[in-house]
């Protein structure tokens, strides 16, 4: 049973999608270019949001002081690390709010996977490692390289709608996080989010979707 995420959120528009179709949790992106919005345009977006589902703020080496605001002002649910934070920053973190924190592991190689093993985080998300940027690059990665003994994690990097059986079925995330390939012209897609989310919802409900 996996639940979903639709990352990178940042129109009204793109709240009403998610309004209508209900994914588990969407994201809004204080990093890199394509999809950063401002804290502002987090606050506005997030009292339109259907209180159902979580916001996850996705940072990458932010200013503690600037999460623990958006936290305390539940414009984020869920606070997620895709940069390079150490075990010290999220304890620090864990000092000054009580919302979950997930900590991205960009995977190249099993080292990698080894070393996530000591990671104080709530929950580990795996994405694929880019030189050029730190997340949201739609290229997916070996999933051989997943633990076995894995704790609950979310599963990132170039998820498309026509993987979501196998790692619904074979990986079984916590949570299958999807963002470049729900987008036409680098803008959230109705149309792409919608088959992705019921596809997640009917393979995870063990229904036939085909
Ligand atoms: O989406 C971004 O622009 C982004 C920027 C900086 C860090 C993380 C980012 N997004 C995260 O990347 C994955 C989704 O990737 P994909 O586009 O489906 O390959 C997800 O975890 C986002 O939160």
């Amino acid at each position: 049973m996996s639940k979903i995420k639709i990352c990178g959120l940042k129109r009204e528009e793109d709240i009403l999608y998610a309004n209508d179709l209900m994914p588990d949790y969407i994201g809004f992106v204080f990093a890199g270019e394509k999809r950063k919005i401002s804290f502002d345009q987090a606050r506005l977006l997030k009292k339109k949001l259907n209180k159902r589902i979580g916001a996850i703020g996705v940072f990458v080496n932010e200013d503690i002081d600037n999460i623990i605001s958006l936290a305390n002002d539940n414009i984020i649910d869920i606070i997620q690390l895709h940069g390079d934070e150490d075990n010290d920053y999220i304890d620090k973190l864990r000092s000054k709010t009580d919302k979950k924190i997930i900590k991205a592991v960009r995977v190249k190689d099993k080292q990698d996977i080894i070393n996530s093993k000591n990671i104080n985080s709530d929950y580990l998300l795996f994405d694929s490692f880019t030189d050029k940027m730190y997340g949201g690059s739609g290229v997916s990665f070996d999933h051989n390289l997943l633990p076995d003994n894995k704790r609950d994690f979310f599963l990132a990097g170039g998820i498309k709608e026509e993987d979501i059986k196998d790692i619904v079925e074979n990986m079984n995330p916590y949570c299958i996080d999807v963002s470049s390939s729900v987008e036409t012209d680098g803008f959230k897609d109705y149309e792409k989010m919608k088959k992705i989310v019921k596809k997640v919802k009917m393979y995870s409900e063990g229904e036939i979707y085909e």
